[in-house]
């Protein structure tokens, strides 16, 4: 692998961590889903940050599959580059034969901001990321599509939908989510109830890389590197679509 910048080390580790991936469920079959999900999100771990302690040793990492004490540890906290990693987004999704909405993401935080980020689509064949950020979808006027959770719907989303005349679109992984937004598949994805950092890092990274609106659902700024890594609820949407998007939520929480 010849590493260029960081934006290009990104696209590279997500996108093998992918094939990776690909050829653990060749290799582990679907009988056992609970064995296939292990074994993803262990190898896809291991992969990574024995890269990334290769390639960038100075360093911090968050992962999702980091041991509680590894993600508590106070260096990251003065570190001036953390890689926030989710080895496997999706692993429900990656266990179900066939399915195709599960991702890999790598962004690195530098000095209070999101500086490069690639999310693999590993199923889809594809990698979207930050050196090259697609190009986005425009929008006519008219009813559109809101991405929501497959498993986790929050509460508000189907009244927001009425309110702002969108129909919901179950996706799994946010990283899947909100690369659709991206794609061109659907106009927006709105969760709340529960996420992490490294749910939506590397995807944030690319959807700002590329133009698209990413806050919280509040719409204030969503930050990384935290002491406590919760990120509970998320907006990306095609930037014209933001300020109803927004206006919606707040009248629904009222
Ligand atoms: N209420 C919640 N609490 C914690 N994590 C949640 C959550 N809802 C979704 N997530 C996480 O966000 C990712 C996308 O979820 P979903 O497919 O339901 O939209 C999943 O990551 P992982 O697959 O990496 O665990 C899932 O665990
Ligand atoms: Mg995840």
């Amino acid at each position: 692998m010849t590493i260029r910048d960081d934006h290009a080390l990104a696209a590279d580790l997500a996108t093998e961590a992918g094939e990776r991936l690909l050829r653990v469920r060749e290799r582990v079959g679907f009988s056992d889903s609970a064995a296939l999900r292990a074994e993803g999100d262990r190898s896809s771990h291991v992969y990574l940050m024995e890269s990334l302690a290769r390639l960038r040793p100075s360093d911090s990492v968050l992962s999702e599959e980091a041991t509680r004490e590894e993600r508590l540890d106070p260096r990251r906290l003065k570190a001036e580059r953390v890689w926030i990693v989710d080895p496997l987004d999706g692993t429900r999704e990656f266990s179900e034969e066939g399915r195709a909405d599960w991702a890999v993401h790598v962004a690195l935080w530098e000095r209070g901001r999101l500086a490069a980020g690639a999310v693999a689509l590993p199923a889809q064949g594809r990698t979207l990321t930050t050196s090259e950020p697609p190009e986005l979808p425009s929008f006519d006027k008219g009813r559109f599509r809101i991405a929501v959770s497959r498993t986790r719907p929050p509460e508000f989303v189907q009244k927001l939908a009425y309110l702002v005349g969108a129909d919901l679109v179950p996706i799994g992984s946010a990283g899947a989510k909100i690369s659709a937004v991206l794609t061109g598949e659907v106009e927006a994805y709105v969760h709340a109830g529960g996420q992490y950092e490294w749910d939506s890092a590397a995807p944030v990274a690319v959807a700002l890389a590329a133009g698209a609106h990413a806050s919280r659902i509040d719409g204030s700024e969503a930050t990384y590197n935290q002491a406590d890594p919760s990120l509970p609820d998320i907006l990306v949407s095609l930037p014209e679509l933001a300020a109803s998007l927004l206006a919606g939520i707040r009248d629904l929480h009222r």
